[in-house]
């Protein structure tokens, strides 16, 4: 298998806009650690999310409200020193930007200084635009995110699918809608019926990143470790895992204790 448009050195949010303009599905997956996003790159995904799911993949926390602002920092940090093409993205974490476009500011600044990424997303529509509109006049891109609010979950109440009735549609529309027109670059879509990202991506010129949101989006998004197969418990509907590594992993592992116990390693190639 073989990268595609291996001619793009480095993917822009300009080069990202242009896929959707030739009609080209753009591809996307989380890192959260340098060796992950190493692999991720090289394997040719255009964009690489630092998700605030570091909250549950990397950390174990029930949801992604815990992990700090340091904390992505952190994650960003090693994955854009292992990004050679990719566009970087990271999540702003819950507590950083919410109901204070100042600290929102100053939130995206610092992950821009201190990770070196080359854009931020947030959560919401009409409750964080002014925030928006302050990182975007600082020159930092920013991408949306709609439908399924991870850092909302206590409001929901359930992870399940949004935008179900007319009104909650409606609003997404005009959400989208205003996130295009203060000159966000993308946005992504959360579990919200096919359809609906049908119509907002044909509203919309900028492209529609997808995750449990149907085949309509302008592109796709998944947690690396879903994918792999890496988490046993987490399987929802929308999730297709492209490897059993959970399996691998496990029987790599244990063939080393076994190997241990049985004095089998090290052998004397392996010792000085
Ligand atoms: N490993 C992982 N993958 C993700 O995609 C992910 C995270 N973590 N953490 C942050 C958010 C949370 N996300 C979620 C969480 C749950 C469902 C979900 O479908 N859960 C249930 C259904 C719940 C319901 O219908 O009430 C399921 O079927 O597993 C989907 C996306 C997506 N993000
Ligand atoms: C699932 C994606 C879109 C995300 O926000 C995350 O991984 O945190
Ligand atoms: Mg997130």
């Amino acid at each position: 298998m073989s990268v595609h448009n291996p001619d793009i050195k480095r993917v822009t949010t300009h080069v990202i806009q242009e896929l959707k303009n030739k009609g080209e599905k753009i591809s996307a997956l989380t890192a959260y650690d340098y060796s992950m996003a190493r692999v991720v790159d090289a394997a040719g995904v255009e964009l690489i999310l630092v998700g605030d799911s570091a909250s549950n993949v990397m950390a174990g926390h029930e949801t992604t409200l815990p992990i700090t602002l340091d904390q992505m920092i952190y994650h960003a940090g090693a994955v854009v020193r292992a990004v050679k093409r990719a566009l970087v993205v990271v999540d702003l974490p819950f507590g950083s930007y919410q109901g204070n476009s100042s600290e929102a500011l100053r939130s995206a600044i610092r992950i821009m200084k201190e990770s070196g990424a080359h854009a931020v997303k947030l959560e919401g529509g009409l409750e964080v635009r002014e925030s928006i509109v302050r990182i975007l006049s600082a020159g930092v891109p920013v991408m949306g995110h709609l439908g399924l609010t991870p850092q909302s979950i206590y409001k929901f109440g359930t992870y399940a699918v949004r935008a179900k009735e007319d009104t909650e549609a409606q609003k997404l529309m005009t959400d989208a809608q205003m996130l295009q027109d203060i000159g966000c670059f993308s946005v992504v879509l959360e579990k919200i019926p096919a359809a609906l990202t049908k119509q907002v991506s044909e509203m919309l010129t900028i492209p529609t990143i997808g995750i449990g949101a149907g085949p309509h989006a302008d592109g796709q998004i998944l947690v690396i470790h879903d994918l792999l197969g890496i988490n046993k418990e987490f399987k929802p509907r929308f999730l297709r895992r492209y490897a059993d590594l959970h399996s691998v992993m496990t029987d790599a592992i244990s063939h080393y204790v076994d190997d241990v116990k049985s004095r089998e390693f090290p052998n004397e190639q392996e010792a000085y």
